[in-house]
């Protein structure tokens, strides 16, 4: 049997939608009323966990999970070892640096050396920041990160933007894009080698059905 991590929060649905598509039902987890955590897929094949994203990466570098899903935002900010082998192509967003409309700057290398930039992705923000060479106060917060320069407690934020509406509604507008991210399929490397519960044969089908869907 394989155990498969999967994100709570925006990539839940598609996350259940596609494994369903390959012979695994995690639909359970989509019932607000079930507080189970880890459940079974109803033909016993594999077990599933539900984690916060964040969390995905660390069950399956420690083996708990040999399968997990996750955003390249969350893979980039961890640096986990694991290995990743299919780009889900759903969970599109980006990551951007942002400020107020009112903001004089319009390209992060303008803003003024210490200035302030709140963020939940500290490493992404620091290593971004760190390759203009400018030094910057990273300010880490859990969320709601659009509130920094509402506030006046930072200049700029460095945050996910899809749809752009957040920004928008919040006054701020985005000055630099540092990547852009979809959900990645992740697997134990030991696992995945020693093809443990046939984790091979799902990798595969998850494989093919993202091309027939492309
Ligand atoms: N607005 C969005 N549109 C599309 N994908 C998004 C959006 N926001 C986040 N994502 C993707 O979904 C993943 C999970 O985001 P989500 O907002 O559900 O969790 P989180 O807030 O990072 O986690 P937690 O609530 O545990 O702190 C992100 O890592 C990213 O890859
Ligand atoms: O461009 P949009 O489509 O508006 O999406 C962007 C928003 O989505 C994410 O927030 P989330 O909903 O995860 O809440 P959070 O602020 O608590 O992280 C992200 O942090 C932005 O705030």
């Amino acid at each position: 049997m394989i155990t498969v991590a999967l994100p709570k929060g925006a990539l839940l649905e598609d996350s259940i939608q596609l494994l369903q598509e390959v012979g695994l039902d995690f639909s359970a987890f989509l019932d607000s009323s079930n507080r189970q955590l880890q459940i079974d897929d109803p033909t016993h094949t594999a077990k599933g966990l539900l984690v916060r994203a964040q969390d995905v990466p660390v069950y399956v570098e420690y083996g708990q999970a040999q399968l997990g899903i996750v955003g390249y935002d969350v893979l980039r900010e961890k640096k986990p070892q694991v290995a990743c082998l299919v780009d889900l192509k759903f969970g599109k967003c980006r990551m951007s640096v942002a400020v107020k409309e009112s903001s004089p700057f319009r390209s992060p290398v303008e803003l003024p050396l210490h200035s302030r930039v709140a963020s939940k992705f500290v490493h992404c923000a620091s290593e971004y920041f760190e390759s203009l060479d400018l030094p910057v106060e990273i300010i880490p917060l859990y969320g709601s990160v659009e509130l920094g320069p509402i506030t006046g407690m930072s200049e700029a934020i460095v945050d996910l933007v899809s749809t752009g509406r957040t920004l928008k509604q919040n006054g701020l507008i985005e000055i630099e894009v540092l990547f852009e991210s979809t959900a990645q399929l992740i697997v134990h490397p030991l696992s995945y080698r020693v093809n443990t519960g046939g984790l091979k044969t799902v990798v595969e089908k998850v494989r093919s059905q993202i091309l027939a869907a492309v």
